[in-house]
């Protein structure tokens, strides 16, 4: 098997709603055998929309999608095998115990893993004799995430796999989330953890309103966006006193009272020649703080972007609607 195999392979992707809304507006990715690719958003953006045409759930309004090579839709009996799902709101039977509807799960699935060793995997080891309707919402979300896993998936689709669970939760998920993927599971993730996209992606794609605003590895999404220096002017100074900024790569600033920050696109360029204008001043500059952009700032400003561009650009939603 080629190791950059295309495992999801998404081309100008459309979904709509009630025959007008598009919630899903041309898409195309792609995720490798092995990858781990995170989808990000704001709520509503479309995430959720485009994971359902990745397993199957509905047929697209337009464009390609494959999972292994297959339609999943028309090729589901291909598909569904090798994949597993793990869906925003999982269902349960909720008389069962947890046991029992590991198992009855197990009973649907092709070369399932006993019970104990999925419940295992996921903490719940010693809940399988509670009811489901009697787990907190965190456990919920793990049994959801051992009857993904009953299969032994080469695919996983995780939709928000860590909402409602504790710190120490989220922690033991994400390390298993790691060690599936070092044996060779690809998995698709969405979520509205950043810290859980940076802590697991090989590479992301922003969405926002059906489309794809930004895509890329954590770093190289980050690193579009700007740097940031700040500190406190030294007493007696001036903004004006500073070497002049432009020439330091600085793109812009702000002042709050003494703190002045500054924007650059250039951070060592930038800080190099601050600190040296300090040590040739005698001036110490107090609160200094240089910080590259987190995955955050860049999802913010993303998403301020791309709403900016969609109020001013002809495709609005009323216009698509109206086709
Ligand atoms: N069955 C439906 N009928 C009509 N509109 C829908 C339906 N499902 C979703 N939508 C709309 O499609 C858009 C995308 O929804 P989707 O659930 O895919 O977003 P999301 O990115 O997963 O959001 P969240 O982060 O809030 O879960 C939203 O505006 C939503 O209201």
């Amino acid at each position: 098997m080629e190791t950059n195999e295309r495992v999801i392979d998404v081309t100008d992707l459309r979904r709509v709603y009630g025959g007008s809304y598009e919630a899903v507006r041309g898409v195309t990715f792609s995720v490798a055998r092995g990858e781990l690719f995170a989808l990000l958003g704001t709520n509503g953006a479309g995430k959720t929309s485009t994971v359902e045409l990745l397993e199957g759930l509905a047929v697209p309004a337009g464009g390609r999608v494959r999972v292994l090579g297959h339609d999943p839709y028309t090729e589901r009996d291909l598909v569904r095998p090798r994949v597993g799902v793990m869906l925003q709101e999982g269902g349960f039977p909720s008389e069962l115990t947890v046991a029992e509807a590991v198992r009855m799960w197990g009973g649907c699935t092709s070369g399932a893993r006993p019970a104990g060793e999925a419940l295992e995997l996921v903490g719940l080891d010693r809940r399988s004799r509670v009811r489901v309707k009697q787990l907190s919402g965190g456990e919920k979300r793990r049994l959801d995430l051992a009857l993904a896993l009953l299969g032994r998936p080469e695919v996983l689709f995780l939709d928000e796999p860590t909402t409602g669970l504790d710190a120490e939760g989220r922690r033991a998920t994400w390390n298993l989330v790691r060690e599936l993927r070092a044996e060779g599971t690809t998995v698709l993730l969405t979520t509205h953890y950043l810290e859980e996209a940076e802590e697991l992606a090989d590479r992301l794609a922003i969405l926002h309103e059906g489309r794809i605003a930004a895509e890329g590895r954590v770093d190289e999404v980050v690193a579009a966006q700007p740097s940031h220096i700040s500190f406190e002017l030294p007493d007696g100074y001036f903004p004006g006193d500073l070497p002049p900024l432009a020439e330091l790569g600085v793109s812009g600033h702000e002042t709050d009272g003494r703190t002045i920050r500054l924007r650059t696109d250039e951070l060592q360029r930038a800080a190099t020649g601050l600190l040296l204008w300090a040590r040739d001043a005698r001036v110490e500059l107090r609160g200094l703080d240089v910080r590259s952009a987190s995955l955050e700032e860049a999802f913010l400003r993303i998403a301020q972007d791309a709403r900016t561009e969609t109020m001013a650009g002809p495709e609005n939603r009323d216009e698509v609607a109206a086709r």
